[in-house]
């Protein structure tokens, strides 16, 4: 599913990541780490919005650096903040426009869109302006306008932090729901619990890979450090 030979990445002319060498096959994988350890980059690597300065990343095959628009279109990738991602006045406008682009009819695009605010809890919200929702439920139509293009793998940068209970819960579920692979950054270490595998980064280095009892405990570890 992902593979990453030998990666390295500087940012700046600083080097940010190194030594990454790693098959990522399971279906839900966490990344945890202190800030600027190297997980948003690292997210970043998978969908080929930051490219390597040293080595591959392949995902589903793709090689980021030679087909940056086909890893895109595997990778739906949610920002930890959803203003980076939603750009249409309504909420929508918002969903139709990735397909749109992949140039879906009218009648195929408003039943999916539909179906899709519906499984977020989001059914009536289709004509709201995206600027007069709550942080938490624009958070929520920036993942629906994600899984409404139905990537084959999700990569989800902070995406519980502006969220209530309620709504976490809303996400995971949806998450869990879309029954496709999920790579997500969090420091909100009780969502990765029933995970399958966790990533710990520390200054720009995969410290533990684990099962996520073990690399959660590591992760405490080092921050009690
Ligand atoms: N646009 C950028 N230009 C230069 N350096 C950057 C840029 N974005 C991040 N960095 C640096 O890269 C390093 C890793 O940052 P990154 O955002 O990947 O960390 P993070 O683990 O996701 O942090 P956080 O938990 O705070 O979101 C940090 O030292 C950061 O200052």
């Amino acid at each position: 599913m992902i593979e990453l030979i030998n990666v390295a990445l500087d940012r700046r002319g600083r080097r940010v990541l190194s030594g990454l060498d790693l098959t990522l096959t399971e279906r839900r994988i966490g990344i945890v780490g202190a800030n600027g350890s190297g997980k948003s980059s690292f997210a970043r690597l998978l969908n080929g919005l930051l490219k390597p300065s040293e080595g591959t990343v392949r995902v589903f095959g793709t090689d980021t650096v030679a087909d940056p628009k086909a890893a895109r279109r595997h990778v739906g990738f949610l920002f930890q903040n959803p203003d980076h991602q939603i750009v249409y006045p309504t909420v929508a406008e918002d969903l139709a426009f990735g397909l749109k682009n992949r140039e879906l009819s009218k009648g195929e695009i408003a039943p999916r869109v539909e179906a899709t605010l519906t499984r977020f809890g989001l059914s009536g919200f289709g004509e709201r302006l995206v600027h007069e929702l709550s942080g938490g439920e624009r958070q929520l139509v920036a993942l629906a306008g994600i899984m409404v293009l139905e990537p084959r793998l999700l990569v989800l940068d902070e995406p519980t932090t502006l969220l209530d209970l309620r709504n976490t819960r809303r996400v995971m579920e949806a998450v869990e729901a879309a029954e496709r692979p999920v790579v997500m950054v969090t420091h909100d270490l009780s969502l990765l619990e029933r995970f399958d595998r966790v990533l710990v980064f520390e200054a720009g280095r995969l410290v533990c890979d684990a099962a996520p009892s073990e690399a959660l405990a590591t992760y405490r570890r080092i921050a009690a450090q």
